[in-house]
């Protein structure tokens, strides 16, 4: 029987990775179908609203990469024991996004010189700003970005990684331990560990 769900995106981790750490974490049967650059002019018109991931299921079309990430902690249990756990969840998935998206406007400058003259406020004042107050929280919650436990937090952090890395052409992690911490409780969770070392090979 084909699997209940169907995740497309480009053939990346990006922003459908902590999907689909979540669902290899649960077990949950998928397909991962990962579709070619060329092949997206095609594709895109049959996006609820043109862009990926989305994860079909039942007939339907979902889209938003954070929205089916908590989706699928909520039913392998990464999500809080509460509202306000979740509250504390969610801040920290939402601020790890505003990092991405911080990153992603030089990354993605396509014009040269703007690249460069914002890369000096991001390398030098974004990233310490939101990594010096990550590793923080990372400290106060025992290697875990919040509620002092595994969440779903954590697998977006590192699920996101190395697509940030790539943007940034750095290893943001390298200098803050607790970061690591967070890392390392992830990638040593054994249904994660096999899927990094079995999903196909992508730089970002
Ligand atoms: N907020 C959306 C953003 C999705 C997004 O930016 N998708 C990009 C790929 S990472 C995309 O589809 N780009 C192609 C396009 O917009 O034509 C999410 O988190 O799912």
């Amino acid at each position: 029987m084909a699997p209940v769900y169907k995740l497309t995106y480009f053939p990346v981790k990006a922003l459908a990775e902590p999907t689909r750490f979540l669902l290899k974490y649960g077990g949950l049967e998928f397909e991962d179908e990962r579709f070619e650059r060329e092949q997206w002019p095609q594709i895109k018109p049959t996006m609820p609203f043109g862009q990926v991931p989305v994860l079909s299921a039942k007939g339907k079309q979902y889209h938003q990469s954070i929205a089916m990430a908590r989706f699928f902690a909520k039913q392998v249990k990464l999500v809080g024991s509460d509202e306000w756990e979740d509250l504390e969840i969610d801040s920290m998935v939402d601020t790890v996004n505003d990092l991405r998206q911080k990153i992603a406007v030089y990354s993605y400058e396509q014009d040269a010189a703007i690249k460069e003259s914002r890369k000096g406020p991001l390398m030098n004042e974004t990233l310490p700003y939101y990594l010096e107050r990550l590793d923080k929280i990372a400290k106060e919650n025992n290697g875990h970005l919040a509620c002092g436990k595994l969440t779903w937090a954590d697998f977006y952090f590192v699920a996101l990684l190395d697509y940030l890395n790539y943007m940034t052409e750095s290893d943001l992690t390298a200098k803050y331990e607790n970061l690591e911490a967070v890392k390392n409780n992830v990638l040593s969770i054994p249904a994660i560990k096999e899927w990094v070392e079995t999903r196909p090979k992508s730089d970002l």
